[in-house]
């Protein structure tokens, strides 16, 4: 766990700050304990662009809250700002969100920017408690009951039912009888902190700035490679190794990238401007693929060709020939390999002599070979002539700080193949980071593109996600008793007729009710009514 000292940068912070918490212990020189930097501060001084300064500027002692006392001003005029226009105004004009209970924890107001961050709307909500947003799987947990529990201000971050993460800063207001009579809640969204985190990661990022491509049709741009933190070793060693001939194993799952480091390394060599060549040995039947590899005579075996035909190696030859699921390579053919990787040297099937290639070898599979050694299923002086350097290149869910980088690339290439110009959510950013891509890298990629091609607005959200991704939204819908069913029906064809005649007459017109009944209500259900004019 990294610890934070005073003289740290935000930007440094920001990178180390961990996922989920609202708060850090910071340190001086000496490793005493001076404050905290929360997440609030932190994200504070990111929009102040204080990205160089240190941390010591955003520290808080957690001093318990002072004044939190309201001796002078009556509860009926806070009651009545709450309600008024101006009330309205000044927090819409907000960017963060505002969310105002009395001091039961019932909801009096949200403002615009909270509907914006959660996506709960006002007719959900103005009126209920507390209690029941939790009850149904809105929010994760309330800050405005911490508050008025503890009498004090209260930080806390919440899950909403959409997948977003919000952090949460209820203060209490007292009464000269020091009862909580209101909460102010101000509401920031910490996915926003999170995205500027991985932009700061994933400018730091090395990609490598080679546009060079592959001969033949096994071509990769180089430009296209993220190296998040996880792999810059990775590919550190392969640029070192790629100026040898070393074999070379690379181990790992399924579309982790085996193959395009393989590629990687043979760009980065002296044998790039010949061939680089990759044969699945699993994907062709165990009595071809010794012809494959070191091809034949003439009449070697029924069916062959008359003239012959040359194998892989010598096609290959002064170039690099990726192997991959070499675990799947027939045990008699093991010996055979054996002795090109010894000597360079192979026969063609039929034949007696032996042929000299200069081939550089980079195999790769997802199984574990040493226990496929220990099984006997694989030679164990091939292993290890073929395991001089060894990749254990991590799955995708162990290079979260990748994720991000690598969606926004594939974005950018399949907006450009479709003519496209689809962008991502923050929330659904930070919901595929913490996906656990069970096809990696190819499957990232898949799902880029079957996003730009199958959505139809420009902004993908987390609703845009395939059902085997999708966070669960509002589990508890369908919990409802009927009562309450009907009950929030009625208060949304309300709030809708409402918003679209503006007076209670028109409104009670339309929905075939008379106008006290509506009145009547609006009032049960805490709408306000104080623009009617009839
Ligand atoms: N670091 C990376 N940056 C960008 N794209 C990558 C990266 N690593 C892999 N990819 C892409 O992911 C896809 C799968 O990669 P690759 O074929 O190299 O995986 P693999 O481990 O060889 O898979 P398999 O074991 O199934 O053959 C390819 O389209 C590749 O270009």
């Amino acid at each position: 766990m990294t610890k934070f000292y005073s003289d740290m940068t935000v930007e440094e912070a920001i990178s180390c700050f961990p996922i989920g918490s609202t708060e850090v212990e910071v340190l001086d020189d000496s490793e005493d304990f001076i404050g905290f930097l929360t997440i609030e501060a932190l994200s504070a001084a990111v929009q102040q662009s204080d990205l160089t300064k240190p941390i010591s500027h955003f520290i808080t002692v957690n001093a318990p809250l002072q004044n939190l006392r309201n001796y002078s001003i009556p509860y009926d005029q806070f009651q009545a700002f709450f309600e008024s226009d101006l009330c309205r105004v000044v927090f819409n004009a907000l960017y963060d969100g505002v969310y105002i209970t009395d001091g039961d924890g019932t909801t009096l107001f949200i403002n615009q920017a909270y509907q914006r961050i959660t996506g709960i709307r006002e007719e959900e909500i103005i009126g209920k408690p507390m209690s029941y947003l939790i009850e149904q799987g809105m929010i994760s947990v309330s800050a405005s009951l911490d508050s008025i529990r503890t009498k004090n201000q209260v930080t806390l971050t919440q899950r909403i039912r959409n997948g977003r993460k919000i952090i949460v800063s209820a203060t209490p207001i007292l009464s000269p009888q020091n009862e909580v009579i209101f909460v102010i809640n101000s509401v920031r969204d910490i996915t926003e902190l999170i995205r500027m985190k991985y932009t700061i990661d994933s400018q730091k990022l090395s990609f490598q700035p080679i546009s060079q491509l592959l001969p033949g049709s096994e071509q990769v741009n180089l430009q296209e490679i993220i190296i998040g933190p996880s792999t810059t070793p990775l590919f550190k060693l392969a640029d070192k190794v790629a100026k040898t001939d070393a074999k070379i194993l690379l181990q790992g799952e399924t579309g982790v990238g085996k193959s395009l480091i393989a590629k990687y390394i043979h760009a980065k060599s002296s044998r790039k401007e010949k061939i680089f060549l990759e044969l699945n040995c699993g994907a062709i039947p165990a009595n071809l693929v010794e012809s494959e590899l070191f091809g034949y005579e003439p009449g070697a075996f029924t069916g062959s060709l008359k003239n012959g035909k040359m194998g892989i190696f010598e096609k290959v030859n002064g170039g690099t020939l990726f192997l991959d699921e070499i675990g799947d390579l027939p045990l008699e053919l093991q010996v055979k390999l054996l002795k090109v990787v010894e000597e360079n040297k192979f026969m063609r099937v039929g034949s007696t002599e032996m042929k000299e290639v200069d081939v550089r070898l980079i195999t790769a599979t997802h199984r574990d070979l040493a226990s496929l050694v220990q099984e006997g299923s694989f030679r164990e002086d091939l292993y290890y002539r073929l395991n001089i350097v060894s990749f254990e290149v991590p799955p995708l869910r162990q290079r979260k700080e990748e994720t991000i980088p690598l969606l926004e690339m594939y974005l950018k290439k399949f907006n450009e193949k479709y003519n496209e110009k689809k962008k991502m959510t923050p929330e659904c950013y930070e919901w595929l980071t913490n996906y656990s891509w069970p096809g990696n890298i190819r499957e990232l990629a898949s799902l880029a593109e079957r996003l730009v091609v199958t959505t139809y607005d420009d902004t993908i959200d987390l609703s845009n996600l395939p059902s085997f991704i999708q966070p669960v939204l509002s589990k508890k819908t369908t919990t409802h008793s009927l009562k309450e069913a009907v009950s929030e029906l009625e208060r949304s064809l309300i709030l809708n007729a409402m918003k679209k005649y503006g007076t209670t007459r028109a409104a009670a017109i339309s929905l075939d009710i008379s106008q006290s009944a509506l009145v009547q209500k609006m009032k049960k259900f805490h709408m306000r009514l104080e623009n009617e004019s009839n």
